[in-house]
């Protein structure tokens, strides 16, 4: 679904570049966890995923009927715009383009989400974790088959973080959702049945579950895989 060859990209079009001869095959129906350490790229890649951002050198094709975004939320956001859930789902629905039925494709993208019960909330008065299953919920509107998160872990406690992965998981399975997360919390991702792509020197490596599962646990994730 995603193909990545050779990628190169600075923020200011030069060399050195940020990104240096990346490439990555994300498969239809695959979770891939985007790790490494902070400023390694990881949501300058995303961005460039989303086509916000364009290559330098190299390519990126995403075959998507719909990319679906969930953006990191702060409490700021959801309050200075005081409106329910329905209401925000649905005006979504209509920058959409799905018209009369916005109502039908917001109500289907809560219960998925298991939201059903909170389209008469203010979104400012959800909890963090309900909070994130919303943004999941209308990222899924329009018929999604690519979810893209930006760290969906962000500020949950244990729950919430159990919750949130757990229905990821589910949504893979159940509706064939090809996801791909910039990631810190690498032990819930793994939970949820994700590949990690640990991004190291503007290039990726792969690594296998076992390998993080041993060194996450000593602390030593980061250190032992940079060279
Ligand atoms: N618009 C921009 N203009 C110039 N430099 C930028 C811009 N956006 C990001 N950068 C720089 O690019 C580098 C990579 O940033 P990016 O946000 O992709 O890293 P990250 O891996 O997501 O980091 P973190 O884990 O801290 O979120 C950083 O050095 C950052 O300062």
């Amino acid at each position: 679904m995603i193909d990545i060859d050779n990628l190169c990209f600075s923020h200011n079009g030069r060399a050195p570049y940020l990104l240096d001869g990346l490439s990555l095959v994300v498969e239809r129906g695959q979770y891939v966890a985007l790790a490494g350490e902070n400023g390694c790229g990881k949501t300058t890649l995303m961005r460039l995923i989303l086509g916000f951002l364009k290559p330098v050198c190299g390519t990126i094709r995403v075959r998507s009927r719909r990319i679906g975004y969930v953006p990191q939320t702060t409490d700021f956001a959801a309050r200075a715009f005081p409106i329910t859930v329905d209401e925000a789902l649905e005006s979504w629905g209509r920058l959409l383009g799905l018209g009369a039925k916005s109502h039908a494709a917001a109500r289907e993208a809560l219960a998925l989400t298991g939201m059903a019960e909170r389209g008469s909330r203010l979104v400012g008065d959800l909890s963090g974790g309900e909070r994130e299953r919303v943004l999941i919920a209308r990222a899924l509107m329009g018929n999604a088959d690519l979810l893209i998160l930006d760290e969906p872990s962000t500020g949950l406690d244990a729950d919430g973080v159990r919750a949130i992965y757990s229905l990821l998981s589910r949504l893979r399975e159940t509706r064939g959702l090809t996801i791909v997360s910039v990631e810190h919390n690498l032990t819930a991702a793994l939970s949820a049945g994700a590949s990690v792509i640990h991004l190291v020197n503007g290039r990726t490596h792969v690594c296998t579950p076992r390998r993080y599962a041993d060194e996450s646990v000593g602390g030593r994730l980061f250190g032992s895989l940079i060279r």
